[in-house]
């Protein structure tokens, strides 16, 4: 079996995938802390044969996390962020600061793709560009809805917007604290990503195909405006890339992957953009 960890700083998320079948066998988030208990908070190692790690961590707890999981497994690849893979270039001025999250999905973005805008919706909202030919732009990073409810502090930290709720009702004004709250955050995070998808595809006259992933992804998908693909497993998608180990994954085949809606016409995004730039 092959154990795959994303470690964010919210939750660390796991994934068993049979070696052979290369089918998805089980799955499991456990709060982010600072050491692991094979059994407890990860399935035990001894079916075990091969780690891949996506850790945004503190550098300790990666090397810890590494430590133990070398003692137990024979194969253990840890994902860093580069100047360049799989035919992207990475485009901030020091790579290696680049969230490998981030690096990650945009490198799985890039491969079922091509130039894409990879948004991840975890503790932070992040939003990376890569264009047709592997040129990663670099990116934007806010606060994701939980962070922003908690810095509210107005005691509704733990009420989280139900991603069933009908899209429309996020639009109306709160008609009390927890709506407001609601509304408001979820507001912030359509708009920034609606208003810098449409920027960036304008300055670089082209519309790109869009993709969400992260924990809060289907919630900001709903009010996410131009079309897009939802992709849970999207980080994941980019260490099957970078350490392939199974039949299908050799054959460039990632797990999950969706089925990506083409973008809108540049005419739209720039009808668009001349819009919210009335208002
Ligand atoms: N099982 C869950 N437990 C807690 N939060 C969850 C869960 N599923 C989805 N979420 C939402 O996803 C967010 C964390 O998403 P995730 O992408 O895992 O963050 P990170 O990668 O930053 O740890 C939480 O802030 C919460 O809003
Ligand atoms: C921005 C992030 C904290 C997002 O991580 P996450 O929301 O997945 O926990 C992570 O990508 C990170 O630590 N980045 C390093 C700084 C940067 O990307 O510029
Ligand atoms: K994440």
């Amino acid at each position: 079996m092959i154990l795959d960890l994303d470690i964010g700083n919210t939750l660390s998320k796991w994934r068993l995938k049979d070696s052979n079948s290369s089918e998805i066998r089980s799955r499991g988030a456990v709060w982010t802390r600072e050491e692991w208990r094979p059994g407890a908070d990860i399935p035990d190692l001894d079916v075990v044969e091969a780690v891949r790690i996506s850790s945004v961590a503190r550098r300790a707890v990666l090397d810890e996390t590494v430590a133990l999981l070398r003692r137990r497994v024979g194969t253990v690849h840890v994902a860093r962020s580069t100047h360049e893979a799989l035919g992207v270039s990475n485009g901030y001025e020091e790579p290696a600061r680049l969230g490998v999250d981030r690096w990650m999905g945009a490198l799985a973005g890039y491969q079922l793709v091509g130039g894409c805008c990879a948004v991840d919706c975890g503790s932070a909202i992040t939003i990376d560009f890569v264009l047709p030919g592997g040129r990663h732009l670099g990116g934007y990073i806010l606060p994701g809805l939980r962070l922003m409810k908690e810095s509210l502090k107005l005691g509704t930290r733990n009420v989280a917007i139900d991603p069933d709720s009908e899209a429309e009702e996020l639009l109306e004004p709160g008609r009390r604290t927890v709506e407001a709250v609601n509304h408001g955050i979820y507001m912030a995070a359509v708009s920034a990503v609606n208003r810098i998808y449409s920027e960036v595809c304008e300055q670089q006259e082209v519309a790109l195909p869009l993709l969400l992933t992260g924990g809060d992804a289907r919630v900001v998908s709903r009010g996410v405006q131009a079309p897009h693909a939802v992709w849970p497993d999207m980080v994941y998608g980019g260490l099957e890339a970078c350490f392939p180990l199974t039949a299908s994954e050799r054959a460039g085949r990632l797990s999950g992957a969706p089925e990506v809606p083409a973008p809108v016409a540049m005419e739209k995004i720039r009808a668009a953009l001349a819009f919210s730039m009335l208002l």
